[in-house]
């Protein structure tokens, strides 16, 4: 069966393979590709990724039955402003860069690498645009399903395992029992680990590990048991599910806009069903700027500044650019849209 060069159909073949050219960078512009793919982002970023990685020869994956998994893996992320498939390719291509550091040359194995560019693919599939606590607390059949634990993240997982039970989209049939059942295990226990509400253990963990780092003669990383190998990678898709604030300004700021407006719709159907508004979620006493610098301050700076030091030097200018965009948004606290200067 022959397939598009660029695993789908565009009529700007030339500017979206430029833009795809970047998929090593931490500054490759999903938006672009989502633009420049007809809205195919997901299915254009990790075919490009499986094949820079030389996956489907590795693992005899037909080219054809990739893509049928990942084009109906995006036709299952929902229609909602921020987790929606850009952000899946999104968390794909920044996975994907974070494995190429120089710390971890040659640490994870073809089917870990394999697993977590999967597992970052899949990790927000079927996203309703609500959280966790809104689903408990508004008793939804999700929090049903899964008893109030990890709901979102539960059904990721099922719902990405589901797609692969078609003949014709099982990606990883030509796997080895034991091969599948690695896969399977380490992807459950990475889209587990986008559960924010884990984020303060794995980060009190990475940096128990920090501090007891070993390393080789050229400064790799030394990781000699199952645990520490699938706690780096947790913290690894954590970092890629939440690395909108180390990107470039102009990127950066547009992710902001999608999941303000995400986080005020849920709002709207709290105010709607006379529930609490969460915070942050209240569209008519937003701040904004605020918002985001407590969520680098508090969340983002603590996991990235410890990242940093795992695989130092490989994410300093990472870092750096986090830093930067705290001070600007520090610089525009209430001048967008108008708001009222505190
Ligand atoms: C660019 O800005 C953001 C990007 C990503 C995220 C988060 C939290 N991503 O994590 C996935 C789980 C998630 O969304 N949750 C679960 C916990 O409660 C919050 C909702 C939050 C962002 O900004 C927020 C925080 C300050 C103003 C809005
Ligand atoms: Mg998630
Ligand atoms: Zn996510």
């Amino acid at each position: 069966v022959n397939v598009p060069e660029l695993g789908v159909e565009t009529q700007y073949p030339q500017e979206l393979a430029d833009v795809l050219s970047r998929i090593n960078d931490w500054g490759l512009d999903t938006f672009k590709v989502e633009e420049l793919s007809d809205q195919r982002p997901l299915t254009a970023i990790t075919y490009r990724i499986f094949q820079e990685r030389e996956l489907c020869r590795i693992y005899s994956i037909e080219q054809s039955t990739l893509l049928k998994y990942l084009l109906t893996l995006e036709d299952h992320y929902q229609q909602v402003p921020y987790h929606n498939k850009a952000h899946g390719a999104d968390v794909c291509q920044s996975m994907h860069v974070l494995l190429n550091a120089s710390a971890l040359d040659g640490v994870f194995t073809e089917l870990e690498i394999m697993s977590a560019i999967f597992a970052s693919a899949v990790h927000d599939v079927d996203h309703p645009g609500v959280t966790n606590q809104f689903l408990i607390n508004t008793n939804s059949d999700l929090a049903i399903m899964y008893n109030d634990e990890s709901v979102l993240e539960n059904h990721h997982l099922a719902v990405a395992f589901k797609l692969l039970q078609s003949q014709e989209r099982n990606i990883f049939s030509n796997l080895t029992t034991k091969q599948m059942k690695t896969l399977r295990k380490m992807v459950i226990d990475m889209v587990l680990a986008t559960d924010m509400s884990k984020h303060m253990q794995l980060l009190a963990d990475l940096k128990t590990m920090v501090e007891s780092k070993k390393v080789t003669g050229n400064n790799i990383i030394m990781l000699e048991t199952y645990d520490d190998r699938i706690q780096v990678l947790q913290n690894m898709i954590h970092c890629a599910d939440l690395s909108n604030p180390t990107k470039p300004l102009d990127i950066y700021t547009r992710w902001t806009d999608r999941i303000m407006e995400e986080f005020w719709r849920q709002g709207d159907k709290e105010r709607d069903l006379r529930l609490e508004i969460s915070p942050m979620c209240d569209r008519r006493v937003a701040s904004v700027e605020k918002s985001q610098i407590g969520f680098i301050e508090f969340i983002v700076h603590p996991l990235w500044e410890t990242w940093a030091d795992l695989v130092y030097p490989d994410a300093n200018n990472i870092l750096e650019t986090l830093e930067q965009n705290r001070d600007w948004y520090q610089s525009h606290i209430g001048q967008e849209n108008g708001a009222l200067s505190s």
